[in-house]
């Protein structure tokens, strides 16, 4: 078991927005969170990384290879992420920084963790890994130079830079229009293959329906409904699921 959450509950002053929320993560298995607008998804990915806002109360526990996260130094933390646990975001543009050119920012990623040696190569490899032909322009580019679909393939190769064990990805394919969703969707299930495990939050249907192995619903900050990807498709036990699934 790669990660175990167990009683997860979130709250903003008096308002809770996670409610006990249990499950957990094999290695090389993919998750996705599905859910309306508002339920908690994302909630759930920060809650995990610990990039929660000042003010924010957590309660329960979040296991990730025997550690509980909730009881990490900042210190400790920023040792995990980037390196145990990475994030790949929605909005590719807000995370890559406008100044830096392509190369460097995976670099840099990579030597906060890894040491200086052999950033370069790696650098080339994971641009390689993420289906990218022409890497001498990509590595020497600034992100401005890059639609969003590449954009989003570096930030995927940022976020295996370090071999991490376990990727957040929050809504990775919403911003792309859907002929490019399913080639960033399949480098999701690559990392997979290299015994990597991911969560990807949704709430496209298309998405879980593409890469999930299990999927967990949530309604309102509560979990609602788990299962593998089939059963919740073929047979689907609460009436809040089979509306998502109408929705597709
Ligand atoms: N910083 C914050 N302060 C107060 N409430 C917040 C904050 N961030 C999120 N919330 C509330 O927490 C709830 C869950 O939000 P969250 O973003 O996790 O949902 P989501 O399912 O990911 O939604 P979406 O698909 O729209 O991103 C919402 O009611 C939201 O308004």
């Amino acid at each position: 078991m790669l990660l175990k959450v167990e009683n997860l509950s979130l709250y903003y002053g008096p308002k809770r927005v996670l409610k006990d929320v249990s499950f957990s993560l094999e290695e090389g298995e993919i998750l996705c969170i599905v859910g309306e607008s508002g339920s908690g998804k994302s909630s759930i990915l920060y809650s995990i990384a610990r990039l929660l806002p000042k003010g924010a109360r957590v309660e329960g526990s979040i296991r990730f290879k025997g550690m509980n996260l909730l009881n990490l130094s900042e210190r400790e933390l920023r040792r995990i992420r980037g390196k145990e646990i990475s994030f790949v975001f929605q909005e590719p543009s807000l995370y890559l920084d406008p100044l830096f050119k392509i190369g460097s920012q995976i670099e840099e990623a990579y030597r906060a963790h890894m040491g200086k040696n052999g950033a370069r190569q790696k650098a080339y490899e994971v641009l390689r890994k993420v289906g990218i032909q022409d890497v001498d322009r990509v590595y020497n580019s600034y992100p401005h130079q890059l639609s969003g679909g590449l954009k989003q393939r570096v930030c995927i190769a940022i976020a295996s830079v370090c071999e991490p064990s376990l990727i957040l990805a929050d809504e990775p394919t919403t911003a792309l229009d859907v002929t490019l969703q399913s080639s960033i969707l399949s480098l999701f299930r690559r990392t997979k293959e290299e015994g990597r495990s991911v969560l990807l939050v949704t709430h496209d249907f298309g998405v879980v329906a593409e890469i999930a192995d299990r999927v967990l619903v949530l309604k309102e900050g509560q979990v609602v409904e788990e299962g593998d990807v089939y059963s919740i498709f073929e047979n689907p036990k609460h009436e809040y699921t089979k509306r998502l699934l109408l929705s597709l």
